[in-house]
């Protein structure tokens, strides 16, 4: 195998390799670009005009989706899996992964869409640095752009994979990647109705991907992910990179629930109270009339909507960020 198939050795082990540039029997170009980045690229001729990234480990202690990505790049290096599609693999945060926590000082996937500027520290920097290399991977014009960023959960859920679809305005969602996501396993998708300051609302807002944050499953430490059930998402991955993904009917859309936000639940103040059970799982009913939430000045957070549900609930978030997410049903008919 090529030695930079080990991008995670390399990242775990803050080191980078001897040689930046690789290239497999098949002429397919593996490129170091930084800590945790690394650009993939098919001979010319074999060239599909996808350019897809892949990252992972954006929160330090989500596992689950950083071996799946190892797993990739092993392919990859070892000449088994041949790509088709221009790739950049992202860790997102080296620091955090290697001390397997979700973040060192800071949320990284709260500092992007400029965040980062009014910000200071070493996640601020590597959001920044994310962003640029983002930006510089799809600057290339008349190409597909395709962004996964993937995650797995603080908390258990009731429905284990889902997708969140970031928001800009005057962009329809798209029927044929929910269809794509559909096959790939993922059983509902959070169609989001603002924007947002993490990755994937970059790559959809500012660089024109088709963006996704993928949830897949509860996170836990390396080595420990059998619980964690990824065939179906590696099975289209691998079908994306090698360019024999089966067609996806428009139609595809069956056993997938949607969503859309009802509110943000936001944290103002110390005294921020969130009224749920600690082992509460994501995607649980709420009752209208429930008093979710209660902060400083008397402010409640009572539940007005039927059918809503709570997706990360998590009183320990910084004041000002989000502690929370009431989603409620939504139909397929703003689907382009
Ligand atoms: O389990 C949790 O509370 C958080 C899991 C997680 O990291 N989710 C992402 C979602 C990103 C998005 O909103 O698209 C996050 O909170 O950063
Ligand atoms: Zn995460």
């Amino acid at each position: 195998m090529l030695a930079l198939g080990k991008l995670l050795e390399l990242t775990l082990a803050g080191r980078e390799p001897a040689e930046k540039t690789q290239l497999t029997v098949e002429g397919v170009r593996m490129r170091w670009l930084s800590e945790g980045a690394l650009e993939v690229r098919p001979p010319e001729a074999r060239d599909n005009g996808l350019d897809l990234l892949l990252s992972a480990g954006i929160h330090g202690n989500e596992t689950a989706p950083i071996e799946l990505l190892d797993r990739l790049l092993h392919d990859i290096a070892r000449g088994d899996l041949k790509p088709r599609a221009r790739i950049l693999f992202l860790f997102g945060n080296p620091e955090a992964i290697r001390k397997g926590e979700r973040f060192v000082e800071q949320d990284v996937n709260r500092l992007f869409n400029g965040r980062h500027e009014q910000s200071s520290g070493s996640e601020a920097l590597r959001a920044c640095e994310l962003e640029r290399l983002a930006a510089s991977f799809f600057s290339k014009p008349d190409r597909q752009r395709l962004h996964y960023d993937l995650h797995t959960a603080i908390r258990g859920s009731k429905i284990e994979q889902f997708a969140l679809y970031p928001w800009k305005e005057g962009r329809q969602h798209s029927r044929r990647e929910l269809a794509r996501l559909r096959a790939a396993g993922m059983e509902a998708v959070l169609l989001q109705n603002k924007p947002s300051i993490v990755f994937s609302s970059y790559t959809y807002d500012k660089l024109d991907a088709e963006a996704f944050t993928l949830e897949l499953g509860k996170a836990r430490p390396f080595g420990d992910n059998d619980g964690v059930n990824v065939s179906l998402l590696e099975t289209r991955l691998k079908q994306i990179i090698d360019g024999t993904e089966p067609d996806v009917a428009e139609d595809g859309l069956e056993g997938l629930q949607l969503f859309s936000v009802a509110r943000e639940i936001i944290k103002h103040s110390d005294a921020f109270r969130l009224n749920l059970p600690q082992d509460i799982e994501n995607f649980s009913e709420l009752e209208v009339g429930y008093v979710l939430a209660e902060d400083l000045a008397n402010t409640r957070w009572v539940i007005e909507e039927q059918g809503a549900r709570i997706i990360f609930p998590n009183p320990k978030v910084k004041n000002g960020l989000r502690a929370g997410i009431l989603i409620v049903p939504t139909t397929d008919e703003n689907l382009a």
